[in-house]
């Protein structure tokens, strides 16, 4: 008769608290070709393995669990955000566990599967034009507004809510920190509402203050013209392909922590998209743009630290809900950015 035994040698997560004990925990991984390239050894955050599939799973369990127990929230109440996306899609998720309508307000130019995503979860969905947010009609106002004229309803405000950035210092930042044993030298991803940078910032500083953290910015967004002009201006043009990231204006997330940052690095769109097409060549990793351009700040960071240092970002989300649009030849070249994809690696851009 065949021996009945084997032994296992990993450790698996056991969670009693339902949807909330999928949220975090998730893997750092080391990118090998990339610290091979770079000699510093370059770790990214697994955060698309979180139950809504991005790094903002954190945030709105955080935004609706203190709600909850400040009293703001009571039961059979309604959640209401304004968001690129990815938020919503994590609120959507808590509010069907907990029994709470979620309505979500965002511009009509993201991804359409962010939108299904949420309409599939049960939340109702303005999917409004894009306006200025110095006019009324802008997603976060129209949110804004709704909430306070809505009976039993709590306006979420990732962007100026602290308990976003509480995620983070409570779980992504020591969670990093324990994945390496306390040895890292530098961090860096890019900022939304800012709660991911500046949490995980603050965490990895008050255990480490030598330890650098920079900013990482797609075209168009002030953040890095404010840290470069010493907080004196926040003056941009242009703009990006990128979703979830970017901003006009100094969040509240972002004031809280933005004093520690070393420098911040403005990543072209050119070479994120190069970045994205090489992780999944190269490391098997299909992510978005956000975490993309992340990896390729996380590249630039390793300059500024020793030889085998740790360096670690964040793989904010995957690919799925953007392939249409990365993967579509028509698409690329309309962005004038199929050229900056590796010759070899051209034939995976195999969508219309
Ligand atoms: C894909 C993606 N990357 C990055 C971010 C930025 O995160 P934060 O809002 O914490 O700055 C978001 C925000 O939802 C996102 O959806
Ligand atoms: N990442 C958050 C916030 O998104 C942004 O800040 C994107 C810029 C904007 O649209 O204001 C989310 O996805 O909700």
């Amino acid at each position: 008769m065949a021996r009945l035994s084997y032994d296992a040698t990993f450790k698996p997560l056991v969670s009693e608290k339902g949807l909330a004990g999928a949220v975090g925990n998730t893997p750092l991984l080391k990118l090998n070709k990339l610290s091979k390239e770079t000699g510093r050894n370059i770790w990214g955050k697994a955060e698309w393995m979180n139950p809504g599939g991005s790094v903002k799973d954190r945030a709105a369990l955080w935004l609706i669990e203190n709600a909850e127990k400040r009293g703001l929230i009571k039961p059979g109440g309604t959640i209401v955000e304004g968001t690129a996306g990815n938020t919503g899609i994590g609120l959507a998720h808590v509010c069907r566990a907990k029994g709470y309508k979620c309505v979500i307000f965002m511009n009509n130019t993201q991804a359409p599967e962010k939108m299904q995503t949420l309409r599939l979860l049960g939340a109702e969905v303005h999917a409004v034009p894009p306006a200025p947010y110095s006019t009324p009609d802008n997603f976060n106002h129209l949110a804004k507004k709704y909430a306070e004229e809505t009976e039993n309803a709590y306006y979420t405000d990732q962007f100026e809510n602290p308990d976003n950035r509480l995620a983070h210092l409570e779980s992504t930042g020591p969670e990093i920190w324990e994945q390496l044993n306390g040895d890292v030298a530098a961090f860096t991803c890019s900022l939304g509402s800012g709660g991911t940078w500046s949490g995980i910032t603050h965490y990895l500083k008050s255990k480490n203050p030598k330890l650098k953290s920079f900013v990482a910015e797609p075209p168009g967004s002030c953040v890095y013209v404010y840290v470069k002009s010493g907080h004196k201006s926040i003056e941009v043009t242009g703009g990006s392909f990128t979703e979830g990231i970017g901003q006009k204006r100094i969040t509240g997330n972002v004031a809280a922590d933005i004093d520690l940052a070393e420098d911040a690095f403005l990543i072209p769109d050119e070479d994120t998209i190069t970045m994205l097409y090489r992780l999944i060549d190269e490391e098997g990793i299909y992510v978005g743009g956000t975490a993309a351009l992340n990896v390729a700040a996380a590249v630039r960071a390793a300059k500024e630290v020793p030889e085998g240092s740790n360096v670690v970002t964040i793989f904010t989300d995957s690919a799925h809900k953007y392939a249409e649009r990365i993967f579509s030849k028509k698409w690329l070249q309309s962005k004038g950015l199929y050229d900056c994809i590796p010759d070899d690696l051209k034939k995976y851009a195999d969508l219309d």
